[in-house]
């Protein structure tokens, strides 16, 4: 099946292009979020739980007071596949979601998640 697939570093690099933040780093794709705070490092941390269950797909992730490291690779087929690719989009949206300017959400302005 396609998504079993291992891509190659060529079609890993073109996919990161929608996702500029996440690296290609010694066989995983990576996203470090910088947080104000161990609060919201542990927003991230279940926000990325929910999505990765309801994928049933799992990164590994490395907690720091104010950061939150997300590595993915699929371990099944020992390299980056779809699988990894799609649930990096699904978090790097969910995370990075905020209200739009014409939302009736204020929304938090200031020390929220980078
Ligand atoms: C049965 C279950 O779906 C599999 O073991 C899944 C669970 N989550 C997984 N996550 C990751 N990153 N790689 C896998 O190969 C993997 N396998």
């Amino acid at each position: 099946m396609a998504d079993k697939e291992v891509l190659t570093e060529e079609q890993i690099a073109e996919h990161l292009k929608k996702i500029p933040e996440w690296k290609l780093q010694e066989g995983w794709i990576t996203r470090v979020y910088k947080t104000p705070g161990f609060p919201h490092t542990l927003l991230v941390a279940n926000t990325i739980g929910y999505m990765a269950e309801a994928a049933d797909h799992h990164p590994d992730l490395e907690l720091g007071y104010a950061r939150a490291k997300v590595k993915l690779q699929t371990h099944s087929a020992k390299g980056i596949t779809m699988k990894d690719i799609e649930l990096a989009t699904q978090i790097e949206h969910s995370i990075g979601w905020k209200p739009g300017e014409d939302s009736a959400l204020e929304g938090k302005s200031k020390n929220w998640v980078k």
